[in-house]
């Protein structure tokens, strides 16, 4: 079994940092209220080395401090972390793994069952795109991934046939609830918390009539312009200096 203590330095201090944000992202989840309970987890990939960080199963979101935090394989076994044996690490692990086995330019996964998302993946019925704010974050529809059952690789080949090729971060695996993808933990919540919004916000739409559509010319300048423009640019000032 692999064992921290063995890994190189850069390694281990690469762990330490993932750890870190892991657990702070956590309480993300129940600060924007995604979440129920325990029922929601986070991920990140370790920057050069072949493991990835995730909570424990069903431990209170209050108590995931960076040294609960598990250290998995890409094959979602636990690696001697340090953390007590005893210590599960999340029911979706193998799924977090599948999707880092076989996308390897994302970094964070997060899975939550938010209400209005989950609604819609309870009708297997993707969100369409009629919102400026979903044109911008997922370049179109969110899409509905296969029914699978918890526990082997069948979530994770569902993220990863709906999500690859797809502009959408997030995918609503069929009567089970989002899972959002991202370049780092950050940006997988990020799209937690925007799918769960414009779910919500279509949703309520529809209680008014059949919201209209967006012509697919105007996502495409839309998602352009977020992905490229939004936001600041260039060296902080940090790196100025
Ligand atoms: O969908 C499920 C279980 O049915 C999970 O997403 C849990 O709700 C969260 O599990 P842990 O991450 O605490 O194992």
């Amino acid at each position: 079994m692999i064992r921290l203590d063995d890994l190189a330095e850069d390694v281990r201090a690469a762990v330490a940092a993932a750890r870190e944000r892991v657990a702070a992202l956590h309480a993300e989840l129940p600060r924007n209220e995604l979440v129920v309970w325990t029922a929601g987890n986070v991920s990140e990939r370790v920057a050069g080395a072949d493991l990835f960080v995730i909570k424990p199963s069903g431990v209170s979101y209050d108590e995931l401090a960076p040294e609960v935090m598990v250290v998995c394989d890409l094959d979602g076994t636990k690696i001697d972390d340090g953390t007590d044996e005893r210590l599960q690490p999340s029911s979706d692990t193998a799924a977090h793994a599948y999707v880092y086995r076989h996308m390897p330019e994302v970094g964070g996964v997060v899975h939550t069952h938010s209400t209005y998302a989950t609604a819609w993946a309870a009708r297997r019925e993707p969100v369409p795109c009629v919102l400026t704010m979903m044109a911008d974050e997922f370049g179109g529809e969110i899409p509905v991934g296969p029914f699978a059952l918890i526990g082997d690789d069948s979530i994770g080949r569902g993220i990863v046939e709906t999500l690859s090729g797809s502009r959408s971060r997030a995918v609503l695996m069929a009567n089970h609830g989002p899972f959002t993808i991202g370049k780092d933990a950050r940006a997988a919540v990020k799209a937690a918390v925007m799918v769960e919004e414009v779910a919500r916000t279509v949703h309520i739409s529809r209680q008014l009539g059949e919201p209209t559509r967006i012509p697919q010319s105007d996502i495409d300048s839309l998602y352009e312009r977020y992905q490229n423009v939004y936001g600041q640019h260039g060296p902080s000032e940090e790196q100025q200096r």
